[in-house]
């Protein structure tokens, strides 16, 4: 219950729906076999959220968990980014005209941002809204081969709307990008509408349940009242008006994205994995550790928990530092709403920083609990490969990981700047306002507020240094530009050594916070062992400047490795306190009963290639 609280009743709800646990199994299925099982699944889901009266966007979370097990469905975009747009941007009368109906999943939508020249570099994209005042329409252009839209999910064959990120051009003059809400496909017939060519991109990855697409927009008029005009109008005689609110609004998406991803990616991914790995591996026996003595189970493994203890520690943290970061998003946004603007560049950086630094550690773990599995992780029945590349897709959409690191490192640089000048820096970065101490207190005790001060120290030094190396650099002659190209690897490095820090700290303050003692004292030990796993793995950055010593290392490292004989009678309760199900796992290796060679030989005589089957057959022959 530490992790799921009021959820359980709607996942209990779904896993009652035989359409989702039961079915043909996905592996054993063509992409367009997973696709439309997928679109069955998702209307059997519109159909449950009428029956059961689910409204909320948190009760629908838990039920899609069950129905869409580690992929993402089309109502992705249509949850994730369509209506949260439409609400975010869209004025009273705008959100009153199509949030209902989309929530009633009357129109499915997306947001088509992304163009096949352009992803990354938002004021690069090239589709245009012209304004014709004449008919009081916009007119949507793709000038270029590069500006067809390309990516966006459901786009290819399932959605019927879109929330298209083009230029706005009045008079010949470019107003920069703006949010506008189009149909794209007949609401009787489900044909692309005339002067769009649309379609899916092809193969991918993963995200094979996900008709991601491309659009290209043959001077296609839609009304005025289309453009979202929360922050930004265009009246009838196309007068352009503004709030003096900041233009970076229009972004608003991509930070509730990034800020949700945190959670729902790379946490639940990476737990997923953990529980795989680990309960198979207290399945899984395999050579001798004495003569003469049963085959241990391979948990036993000093070198087995050193692989999955680490990742366990982290799997806490991501999830831990995911819920918070949900906290943060509602939190400010909601400031925001009320006309308080002042922490929207912070939410812009942490966000930015975390979805980075959280899904790149959550993809390098998953493929280390496969490679933790043998040969039987290898196989599609250990579910891992499905939740691999679902995941890893997580580094690159929302802002490709190392773009989104320079972002929060290019906050961290201003605020750095700042203290320089004297301000005071509050929140996230207050630390940064900090005398930093030159010598580490860590004792063989390692208290979790001394490891947190370790990862304080290295964030503080290495932002410090690369604010200083960026000074150097543009004293040496080189541009700003150039000189933070030429800073680029540094400053990853500093928001990294950032999000570190963070992540530690929210750790220690949810152990802090836990009431009964034995639940505290496992938390700790996790807590202890995700910290110095990350001072060793980064030595380097805790001893450049003498902070550790090598006698604190050796420590570090004796202690490390007696806390994996420590955690290892909990191991298998602390994966299942993620209380995921067997239709969640989607894995004969992590199955709750442990039954796995039973079940690995039933899943592989059920394989396709061992149906008969004429051609295979007579080549054969
Ligand atoms: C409900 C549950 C949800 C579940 C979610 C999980 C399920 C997922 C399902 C869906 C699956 C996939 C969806 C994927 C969807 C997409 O990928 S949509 C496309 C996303 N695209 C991107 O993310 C593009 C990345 N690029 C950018 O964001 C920007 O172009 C970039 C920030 C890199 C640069 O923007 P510029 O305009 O060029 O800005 P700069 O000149 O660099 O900076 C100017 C200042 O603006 C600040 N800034 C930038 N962005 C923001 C922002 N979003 N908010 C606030 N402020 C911002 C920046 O820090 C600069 O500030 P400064 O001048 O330093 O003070
Ligand atoms: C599964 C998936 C789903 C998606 N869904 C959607 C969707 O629903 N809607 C939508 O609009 N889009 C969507 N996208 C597109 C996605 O948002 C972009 O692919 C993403 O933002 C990365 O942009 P890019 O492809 O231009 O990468 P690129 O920018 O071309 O990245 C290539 C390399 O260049 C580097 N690079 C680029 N710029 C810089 C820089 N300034 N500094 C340093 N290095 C740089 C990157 O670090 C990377 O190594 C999706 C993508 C994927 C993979």
């Amino acid at each position: 219950m530490l992790f799921k609280g009021g959820g359980l009743p709607h996942e209990s709800l779904a896993l009652q729906e035989k359409l989702f646990g039961a079915g043909p199994d996905y592996n054993f299925m063509t992409r367009i076999e997973r696709f439309k099982n997928s679109l069955v699944r998702v209307q059997h889901f519109i159909r449950c959220c009428a029956r059961y009266n689910l409204h909320d966007h948190a009760d629908k979370k838990w039920f899609e968990g069950v129905a869409f097990p580690n992929e993402v469905s089309v109502l992705g975009p249509h949850s994730g980014m369509f209506i949260p747009t439409l609400k975010e941007q869209g004025s009273e009368e705008q959100i009153q005209k199509w949030v209902p109906q989309a929530e009633k999943h009357q129109i499915m939508g997306t947001y088509i941002q992304t163009e096949l020249g352009h992803g990354t570099f938002v004021r690069g994209l090239e589709t245009t809204a012209t304004y014709d005042p004449k008919t009081e329409e916009f007119i949507l252009n793709s000038p270029t081969l590069t500006s067809i839209k390309w990516w966006p999910g459901g786009l290819g064959r399932t959605c019927n709307f879109g929330i298209v990120m083009a230029l706005l051009y009045i008079d010949g003059k470019n107003y920069g990008m703006h949010p506008f809400v189009v149909q794209l496909r007949s609401l009787k017939t489900h044909e692309p509408l005339p002067g769009l060519t649309m379609g899916d991109i092809g193969p991918k990855f993963g995200f094979d349940t996900v008709d991601n697409g491309y659009l290209q927009f043959n001077h296609f008029g839609i009304p005025r009242e289309n453009m979202l005009m929360k922050y930004c109008q265009v009246l009838k005689n196309g007068t352009y008006t503004k709030q003096t609110r900041n233009p970076k609004f229009s972004y608003g998406a991509m930070i509730f994205v990034r800020s949700m991803v945190v959670y729902e990616v790379a946490g639940q991914g990476l737990a997923k994995a953990c529980t795989i790995a680990i309960r198979y591996s207290a399945i899984r026996r395999q050579s001798e550790l004495k003569k003469s003595r049963p085959e241990p189970q391979i948990l036993d493994y000093q070198t087995q928990q050193y692989k999955l203890f680490p990742l366990l520690a982290l799997a806490y943290a991501v999830w831990f530092t995911g819920v918070r970061m949900k906290e943060i998003y509602f939190m400010v946004n909601n400031e925001i709403k009320q006309g308080h603007t002042e922490r929207l560049p912070e939410l812009h950086a942490i966000s930015s920083g975390l979805k980075a630094f959280t899904t790149s550690m959550a993809s390098w773990g998953i493929e280390r609990c496969r490679l933790a599995c043998g040969g039987h992780g290898y196989s599609a029945a250990s579910g891992l490969p499905k939740i691999y590349v679902n995941a890893t897709g997580g580094c690159t959409y929302e802002g490709e990981n190392t773009v989104m690191l320079l972002q929060c490192a290019r906050f961290l640089m201003n605020i750095y700047g700042g203290v320089k000048n004297g301000r005071r820096p509050s929140g996230s970065v207050n630390y940064l306002g900090e005398r930093i101490s030159s010598r580490c207190t860590l004792t063989s005790e390692f208290t979790l507020k001394s490891l947190a001060d370790a990862f304080k120290h290295r964030a503080a030094r290495m932002i410090k240094e690369a604010s200083e190396r960026l000074n150097r650099l543009q004293a040496s002659g080189n541009d700003p530009e150039d000189s933070w190209n030429l800073n680029s690897v540094v400053l990853t490095k500093a928001a990294e050594a950032h999000c570190h820090y963070y992540m530690v700290l929210v750790f220690e303050s949810v152990v802090e916070s836990v009431e009964d003692n034995c639940v505290k004292d496992i938390l700790r030990q996790l807590c202890q062992l995700l910290a110095l796993c990350g001072i060793q793995e980064n030595s380097g950055d805790f001893i450049q400047d003498g902070f550790l010593n090598n006698d604190q290392l050796e420590l570090v490292k004796q202690k490390q490795l007696s806390l994996l004989s420590e955690i290892r009678p909990n191991a298998v309760l602390l994966v299942d306190a993620f209380e995921f199900h067997d239709v969640q796992l989607g894995s004969i290796l992590g199955r709750f009963d442990g039954n796995v060679y039973e079940n690995l030989f039933k899943w592989a005589k059920k394989t396709p290639l061992n149906k008969p089957e004429d051609l295979i057959h007579r080549l054969l022959r």
